[in-house]
């Protein structure tokens, strides 16, 4: 018998941890489009999951942006279907009139027809062909912007897409070893336009900003990016367990949280306990910035009788009888006193742009 060529084996053995590690029932999906990663763990996904007991099917989707679009979502699924992958589905999405860039509307669009796919199929799980090269991408495109450690974390190995669970079983496989099993499999990968595209941070990073990083700092540099990101996110869950905790002991039956018991907190702690808050009052995620948690923080840690946090999506916090509030109006004269207390009267001027 042939000897295994060692990246198809590397990525069968990832697979089969992965799926070892499912505790639901049903089929796996792999989102494929069709290039390198996600065609390499499709194909292992075929070889491993009937052997480990897993039926699994596979999902490509169409973004309808570029010619040739439908034939190569076509040419995947056809492949999938003669490797005994089923279900297979193509889904066709509109990306135009959605929010945000052509990138974020398109992953918008693609995340969502993937979890539709996935429920309807009670899928144990959506498999994603994200690597190491990527993960490293990741930390390091956070790093340049100052996301702090939620950012340096890069993407978790698994975590809960709107029900459905999202395992990324290539993340310690590098670019490299996809290609090559391709190659070894005989398999000829769809080459993303996007990819090359300079107009993209993240295509930049990978053409030009990586390559210089490997070969001015060597080539464990991409697995030691990759590392950074299991070490942080190790962090982030104990830091992000005891601020749940926090954020309990915080809460005041009026849905504010306590001053004193934010104020006793480590800093770390604190920001994530304010950063759980203002989510759960309706700030959306994406819209806010440390400028804003560090408004809030000042309410607790530097309280001069300053007015309210502006937060994104409308909303105020103010600091009144000793706890942080939610505040739909103005209420000028109702918050706390401070000795030698400046009005409360609009925003923070430490903090410009708010
Ligand atoms: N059109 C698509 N249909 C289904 N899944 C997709 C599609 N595009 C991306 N994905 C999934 O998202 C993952 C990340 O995609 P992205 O384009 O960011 O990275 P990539 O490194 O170019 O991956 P690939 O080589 O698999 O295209 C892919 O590996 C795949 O699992």
């Amino acid at each position: 018998m042939a000897a295994i060529p060692p990246p198809v084996a590397a990525i069968r053995v990832a697979v089969r941890r992965a799926l070892t590690e499912l505790s639901a029932d049903g089929p796996v999906l792999v989102a494929c489009s069709g290039g390198a990663d996600s065609l390499a763990l499709a194909a292992a996904v075929a070889f491993v999951a009937p052997r480990a007991g897993h039926a699994a099917g596979l999902v490509t989707v169409d973004h309808g942006l570029q010619t040739g679009s439908a034939e190569r979502a076509e040419t995947v699924a056809r492949w999938a279907e003669q490797v005994g992958l089923t279900p297979v589905e193509v889904v066709r999405v509109e990306v135009a009139g959605r929010r945000g860039g052509p990138e974020a509307a398109a992953r918008e669009a693609r995340y969502q027809a993937l979890v539709e796919v996935a429920g309807r199929h009670r899928a144990a799980a959506l498999l994603t062909g994200h690597t190491r090269d990527d993960q490293a991408e990741t930390v390091l495109l956070a790093l340049a912007r100052g996301a702090g450690p939620r950012g340096l974390a890069g993407m978790p190995p698994r975590r809960d897409l709107a029900g459905v669970p999202l395992v990324r079983p290539l993340l310690e496989i590098s670019r490299g070893q996809t290609r090559a099993a391709c190659a070894a499999l005989g398999l000829t990968p769809w080459e993303d336009p996007h990819n090359l595209d300079p107009a993209y941070a993240r295509s930049r990073v990978r053409a030009e900003v990586l390559p210089v990083l490997v070969a001015t700092l060597g080539p464990g540099v991409l697995d030691n990016l990759a590392r950074t990101a299991r070490l942080v996110a190790a962090d982030n869950a104990v830091l992000d367990e005891l601020a749940d905790e926090a954020l309990l002991a915080a809460r005041h039956p009026d849905g504010g949280l306590a001053v004193k018991t934010l104020a006793d907190l480590a800093a770390a702690v604190r920001g994530r306990v304010l950063r759980a808050w203002v989510h759960e009052l309706g700030a959306p995620p994406a819209a806010l910035s440390h400028r804003h948690l560090a408004a809030l923080d000042l309410l607790v840690t530097d309280w001069r009788g300053q007015g309210a946090a502006y937060l994104p999506g409308g909303l105020r916090v103010v600091r009144r009888a000793g706890r942080l509030l939610p505040a739909p109006d103005e209420a000028p004269g109702a918050v706390d006193e401070a000795p030698g207390a400046v009005p409360a009267e609009g925003p923070d001027p430490a903090v410009p742009g708010l």
